[in-house]
């Protein structure tokens, strides 16, 4: 109902705010947009549910998420898929994996601060309810 609403509404700019300012910060432009499908052409049949910080941005807009462990999901998702694609020892893939676990520790920390406990059980509850 109408409450309902205005707490979703609440996530979604909360979830926003947090999503523009990982985009913001140069060690996660790599996460920043979709892996090009045409360029890295095996990519497809490694990762089997790509995800990216744009369709993070463009799923809270779509209402995806009613919680913010739905959109921790999402994004611990960029974290684990980009582990997987890039396992090797070179610089380049060690470099990537550590901007990822940053990313992954950024969001985590980010949610523990700023996200206030009992609002996120009001939106799992209102989640469960449903
Ligand atoms: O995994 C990723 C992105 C990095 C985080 C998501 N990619 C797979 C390719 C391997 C590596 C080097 C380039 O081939 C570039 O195309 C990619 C993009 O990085």
């Amino acid at each position: 109902e109408e409450q309902e609403e205005a707490t979703w509404r609440e996530l979604r700019l909360f979830l926003r705010d947090v999503t523009n300012r990982l985009s913001l910060d140069k060690r996660f432009k790599a996460f920043t947009k979709p892996v090009d499908l045409e360029e890295v052409e095996d990519y497809a049949e490694v990762i089997k549910e790509p995800m990216d910080l744009a369709t993070v941005l463009s799923k809270i807009d779509r209402h995806q998420y009613g919680t913010a462990r739905e959109f921790l999901y999402d994004v611990d998702l960029i974290w684990k898929n980009c582990l997987e694609y890039n396992p090797d020892r070179d610089p380049s893939d060690r470099q990537i994996r550590h901007r990822a676990c940053a990313l992954k520790d950024t969001v985590h920390a980010i949610i523990k601060h700023e996200l206030d406990e009992d609002f996120e059980k009001i939106c799992e509850e209102i989640k469960e309810f449903q």
